[in-house]
């Protein structure tokens, strides 16, 4: 089992560069990030060259955090900046060698927020598909982001397929998808095909995944069962020195 650390939760005390590095350090075989764009690309990928390991994936601009944005894909008016995030995020993505880029659909609801996503999703996979980049969607719960467009997976492969773009995935986190639906394995391996990125926290509190109402030695076996041999991304809080929570890494590679 090999195992990516998510550096937008993991060694936040650190740059993104020096997050990489501590990321390789502790044996990691892959990092993904949430939002580089402060950090100039040429020191990510230095730090991803001098490591060796390859960045997964990295997310689009959310809009305007400040005033409540959490993603701008499925704002029926927005397209334009949606559209400007999603370019943007692709050139970092190509300048880092990073082959997946995850578009937040954001609060959101009515009549035209659905044929808007669809929209805006299609025009990220046809910007995306002469690299080779996969657009990621993420099921989120509504506990952590109550109003939030796209919950579940469900709902995620419907979107997946109205959009009929072969390099638009979803990204399964286990720990949002437990929370809102449930029957986790049962689902991965319906949804497999479709399913571009595995993620995993415990729940209900988002801490290490070796705690909580998950089992994830039982998760993590099914999912090398169906034949995963990516690496699983660790989106977890800490709750501490993110050094100090690495325990469940050598339990879990076998
Ligand atoms: O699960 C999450 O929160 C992340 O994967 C993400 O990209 C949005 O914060
Ligand atoms: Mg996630």
């Amino acid at each position: 089992m090999k195992f990516s650390a998510n550096l937008g939760f993991l060694w936040t005390d650190l740059t993104l560069p020096d997050a990489i590095r501590a990321a390789g350090a502790a044996g990691f075989d892959a990092v993904e990030c949430h939002w580089p764009y402060d950090v100039p690309p040429a020191d990510v990928r230095a730090a991803l060259e001098e490591t060796g390991l390859e960045m997964l994936g990295l997310n689009a601009r959310r809009g305007n955090v400040a005033a409540g944005d959490n993603g701008l894909t499925a704002i029926p008016g927005r397209e334009d900046e949606a559209r400007a995030a999603i370019d943007e995020a692709l050139a970092y993505a190509r300048a880092i060698g990073t082959l997946s880029v995850h578009v937040m659909s954001g609060f959101s609801g009515g009549p035209r927020a659905q044929a808007s996503y669809c929209e805006n999703l299609a025009h990220a996979c046809d910007a995306a598909a002469a690299e080779g980049i996969t657009i990621l969607i993420e099921p989120i719960n509504h506990y952590d982001a109550p109003g939030y467009f796209l919950s579940t997976s469900a709902q995620a492969a419907a979107i997946i397929r109205e959009v009929g773009r072969p390099n638009l995935k979803m990204m399964f986190d286990c720990y949002h998808v437990q929370i809102m639906e449930g029957d986790v394995c049962r689902r991965l391996e319906a949804l497999l095909p479709l399913v571009g990125h595995i993620q995993i926290a415990a729940v209900p509190d988002r801490g290490p995944p070796d705690r909580g109402e998950l089992d994830y030695g039982h998760v993590l076996d099914r999912i090398g069962q169906l034949g995963w041999t990516r690496p699983i991304g660790a989106e977890y809080r800490p709750q501490g020195p993110t050094g100090d929570s690495l325990g469940w890494m050598a339990r879990y590679r076998g």
